[in-house]
């Protein structure tokens, strides 16, 4: 009996380990399952250049590991105005000198190019004049400036080239004016600030020669406040502002519309206050009738002189309106004692004539030219360059 009990329990655990034997042989797979996602690594500190991570140091009792520390909190963006340190006005412009490219083709070269002619006879001579006129140098100066050259030339007979040039230097130079006072009158008067008043018609550059003049005097070393006096355009008091802000100015400014001799009187006693060395006036030049103008502009300079002078009127001349630029300018000159021309836009003609008729008919000299859009490119207003950079080297 035991026998047979011994024979079917082994047949039980033979039986058993054949059925665990064909489940483990045809088990499903599990092919079709997606494979487990791999362990999310932690997050690494970065590491520096030697693999070592940053934040890991490893002293002598093995590796330590210090936590970055915590971001600083935003802070809200203001903007704070970087003070720029503008070039002094020295040489500036035998910087923009080629700046008169136009002039130097049409009227330099063209006018060397006729007199080196082998014969001068009338026609050429007629050509000289063309020359001139249409170069904005005014009929008056041409011809003066023709009849003087006819007679050197029949004096010195054949022309070197050398001759020819520095005869039209000699010419040119006489009609700029070497001798004429081009000093721009920025000295202060011990407490008193000195005052410039701007003027002229507006689109011509007023306001960009404002601001320029108030940064060539910056880099001269002086301290400049701005009166924002063409209070009909409010954009040209931001536009001064901004300009200011750059060079650490400041601007005194009143609404649109305000008396505009409210902000020259304020400007100057700001000006005072703050101990500056040059207060520069911006007015509006609406041409709208002559005795409007000299209502306006004579109040502004009577109230500016209950605390100071006004020791330079600078006249702002677009050179390339021509003559009709000019006529405008007239009004101003007859309405204010006009002392100094700032002649703008210069670099964009080639009718750099318009620097000997303007002062012609102005009687006033050149004293500041703008020679380009930059904020530097406004330079005091040298004859010999002048004259040199429209014949070329
Ligand atoms: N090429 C050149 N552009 C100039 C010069 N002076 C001023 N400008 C440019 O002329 C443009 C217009 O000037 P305006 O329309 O006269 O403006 P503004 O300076 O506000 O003049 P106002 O209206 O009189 O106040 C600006 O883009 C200036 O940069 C210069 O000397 N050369």
């Amino acid at each position: 009996m035991t026998d047979y009990l011994g024979i079917i329990a082994i047949a039980v655990v033979v039986a058993l380990l054949a059925v665990g034997g064909l489940f483990l042989l045809f088990r499903p797979k599990g092919k079709d399952l997606p494979p487990p996602a791999p362990p999310k690594e932690a997050p690494q500190p970065p590491k520096d250049t030697e693999g070592v991570p940053r934040g890991v140091s490893e002293g002598e009792g093995g590796v330590t590991t210090t936590l970055p520390p915590p971001s600083a909190p935003v802070e809200p963006a203001v903007r704070i105005p970087e003070v720029e340190v503008p070039p002094p006005s020295a040489g500036r412009m035998v910087r923009l000198r080629a700046r008169l490219a136009r002039s130097q083709s049409t009227l330099g070269r063209g006018l060397l190019e006729l007199l080196s002619r082998d014969r001068l006879d009338d026609d050429v001579w007629d050509e000289i004049e063309d020359t001139l006129i249409t170069s904005d140098v005014g009929v008056g100066p041409t011809r003066a400036m023709v009849d003087e050259l006819r007679t050197k030339v029949k004096v010195l007979g054949s022309r070197t080239p050398e001759e020819v040039r520095g005869l039209l230097r000699e010419q040119l130079l006489t009609l700029v004016g070497t001798d004429l006072d081009r000093t721009l009158r920025v000295r202060s008067h011990g407490e008193r600030p000195a005052v410039v008043l701007v003027v002229g018609v507006n689109g011509t550059g007023k306001t960009t020669t404002t601001g320029k003049l108030a940064r060539s005097l910056v880099g001269d070393g002086k301290k400049v406040l701005l009166g924002a006096a063409d209070t009909f355009r409010a954009a040209a008091a931001d536009q001064l502002h901004t300009w200011g802000e750059r060079v650490g100015a400041e601007v005194v400014r009143k609404d649109e519309g305000a008396d505009p001799a409210s902000v020259a009187f304020d400007a100057v006693a700001k000006g005072m206050d703050d101990k500056v060395d040059v207060v520069i006036v911006d007015t509006a030049g609406r041409l709208h009738t002559k005795t409007g103008l000299m209502d306006e502009l004579g109040k502004v300079k009577r109230v500016i002189e209950k605390r100071a002078t006004v020791d330079e009127v600078l006249l702002v001349l677009d050179a390339t309106t021509g003559q009709n630029g000019l006529r405008q300018a007239q009004v101003f000159a007859e309405v204010v004692d006009v002392t100094g021309i700032a002649l703008t836009k210069l670099d964009g003609t080639a009718k750099g004539g318009i620097v000997v008729s303007v002062q012609r008919e102005l009687g006033v000299p050149v004293k500041l030219v703008g020679l380009g859009e930059g904020p530097d490119d406004l330079a005091p207003f040298d004859a010999e360059v002048f004259v040199d950079a429209i014949l070329g080297d």
